[in-house]
């Protein structure tokens, strides 16, 4: 697989597919300045010439792709799948750029990759039975894959990709209140981290839904009631929630819109 751009996300996906145990003479990175990119992968500057390739993952912004996939169509043959993360690119307009290729894939995922512990929302043009199920398994060594509707993908995008940011703050939200209420800031990050990882681990593994888990976490009467009043007065919490997501999944199609024309 050849790796266009190796970032934040194509570099946490790599790092995934790595540790899972993947060789790593199954990937080539081709990134313009990045000095080096996780086990040692080859690394080039450039598109090499005369080699194709049976995996194309595309890690730039979504706005160079007109720039860039000219540059990909010597590697870019008719047994060859384009996998892209760029938000709000549509199958589309993928198909548009790479029009030879076999398949074009859309893949969600977010920055747990490196840990194996990502959504991954997938969406594609082109794949065969037996394609949908090896573009599966590989997207298993990166967490929880599952196949979206692509008129549901800006929505997706936001919860799955954009996610991690949104809880990043709540956990900041949680210690900077604890330290203006009197702990000490190193203090407080700690316990906000590992109460959030064990509160995700408990939510993954039960069959509890969270709002029942949030029950159990709450007596009658106690402490964490008086708390749970306040995020949901007048549902403060949900609507806030309702309005991040909604402004995020407003600008994937957006964007989507942008790269239409
Ligand atoms: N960050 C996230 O959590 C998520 C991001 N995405 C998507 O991932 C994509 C990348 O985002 P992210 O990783 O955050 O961004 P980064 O800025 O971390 O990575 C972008 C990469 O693009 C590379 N690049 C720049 N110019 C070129 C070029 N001409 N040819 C090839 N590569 C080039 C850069 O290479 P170099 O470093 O060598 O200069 C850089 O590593 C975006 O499309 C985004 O929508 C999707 C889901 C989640
Ligand atoms: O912010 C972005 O545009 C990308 C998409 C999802 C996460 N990062």
């Amino acid at each position: 697989m050849l790796i266009v751009g190796c970032g934040n996300m194509t570099g946490a996906m790599l790092e995934g597919w790595l540790a899972a145990g993947l060789p790593r003479d199954k990937f080539t990175v081709v990134t313009p300045s990045r000095a080096s990119v996780p086990g040692d992968v080859e690394l080039l500057r450039d598109v090499p010439e005369g080699r194709h390739f049976d995996g194309v993952l595309l890690g730039f912004k979504p706005h160079m792709l007109a720039d860039i996939a000219p540059t990909l169509q010597g590697v870019t043959g008719e047994a060859t799948a384009v996998l892209s993360v760029l938000a709000g690119t549509e199958l589309a307009s993928l198909r548009r750029h790479f029009p030879q290729a076999e398949a074009v894939v859309r893949v969600m995922p977010n920055l747990a990759c490196a840990l194996g512990k990502s959504p991954v929302a997938l969406a594609e043009d082109g794949l065969d039975d037996a394609g949908r199920e090896d573009l599966f398994a590989l997207m298993r060594h990166l967490g929880t894959p599952e196949w979206v509707a692509e008129d549901r993908y800006d929505l997706v995008t936001a919860l799955a990709g954009s996610g991690p940011a949104f809880i990043y703050r709540f956990i900041d939200a949680l210690g900077a209140a604890a330290v203006r209420l009197g702990l000490p800031e190193d203090q407080a990050r700690a316990l906000a981290i590992a109460m959030t990882e064990g509160a995700a681990a408990l939510a993954a593994g039960s069959y509890h839904p969270p709002g029942k888990l949030a029950d159990m976490v709450a007596s009658p009467g106690g402490v964490t009631r008086r708390g749970l009043d306040v995020l949901d007065e007048e549902e403060a919490l949900t609507r806030l929630v309702s309005d991040t997501l909604r402004a995020a999944r407003d600008r994937s199609a957006e964007m989507a819109r942008e790269a239409r024309d």
